[in-house]
């Protein structure tokens, strides 16, 4: 079957730092990815190059087929929901008006993009600062809108960068409860994360990418092994160095 998305080779430069190194991965058709990694591994570059906002130096990035980077890199766009990593937003508009905004660029009917903007809003909890500009959100409330204009339009695949970064556990049970429902209508989900325990309840499939690689992927059950998926992680990130905690001998009295 055609991967929902399908990275190839992917390599990103820069200057003397090679952030994304020749990375392979192909996101199946249906499945919930968690994509984990330690802070600077390259989640946030293979994901933005994976989706057409960030060009590669080498590589390619394929969604259902269609290669996001060429001509034809629009109607790959049109599949694809995206929640970038410290999203621009228009800062001077309301979560709703951000909505109608989006949801006309994209070509939606006006009253297709009410509708839905309407449920969004309720549903995430925005709906209580219908007045409130999206320079005045907070960071929990920025992470909500942002996710709403990746649904809007309704798409086949969804790439989340940090979906549950600063989200308060209301908001993150309702966040949860829309993407199983989108997994389970037959739509594709990848996230990043660092939050173990949240992608071995979400995901269904996971890679550990360290060093712009990826050193580990497959079903929950083939990376985790016989422990957790944290335990694993620490293992093949960390190479068991064991010195994390030593120094700072003057914090003890
Ligand atoms: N615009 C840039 N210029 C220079 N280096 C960059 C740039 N963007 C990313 N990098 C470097 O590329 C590497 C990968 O960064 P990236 O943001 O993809 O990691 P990440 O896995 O998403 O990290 P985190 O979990 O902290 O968000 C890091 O070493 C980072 O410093």
């Amino acid at each position: 079957m055609t991967a929902a998305l399908d990275l190839a080779g992917l390599t990103k430069v820069y200057g003397a730092k090679t952030a994304v190194d020749h990375l392979d991965l192909a996101i199946p058709q249906g499945s919930f990815y968690g994509l984990v990694g330690q802070n600077g591994a390259g989640k946030t570059t293979t994901l933005s190059m994976g989706v057409g906002l960030l060009r590669p130096d080498g590589g390619t990035a394929r969604i259902f087929d269609i290669d996001v980077w060429a001509d034809s890199g629009r109607r790959a766009k049109e599949l694809v929901g995206v929640l970038p990593d410290g999203l621009a937003m228009p800062e001077r508009l309301t979560g709703r008006e951000v909505l109608t905004y989006l949801g006309l660029l994209r070509g939606l009917p006006e009253r297709v993009v009410a509708e839905r903007a309407e449920e969004l809003l309720a549903l995430l909890e925005l709906d209580a600062a219908e007045n409130t500009l999206v320079v005045e959100y907070s960071t929990g409330m920025r992470k909500k809108i942002g996710l709403a204009t990746a649904l809007l339009h309704a798409p086949r695949l969804l790439v989340l960068d940090e979906p549950f970064e600063a989200v308060d556990p209301v908001s993150a049970a309702t966040i949860k409860e829309i993407l199983r429902g989108f997994v389970a209508g037959g739509g594709s989900v990848v996230l990043s994360s660092h939050v173990m325990a949240l992608v071995e309840q979400l995901c269904d499939h996971v890679a550990v990418i360290d060093k712009g690689r990826v050193v580990a992927h497959g079903t929950l059950a083939e990376v985790s092994g016989a422990g957790s998926l944290e335990k694993r992680f620490v293992e093949l990130v960390a190479a068991g160095d064991g010195g994390a905690a030593k120094g700072l001998s003057w914090l003890s009295s």
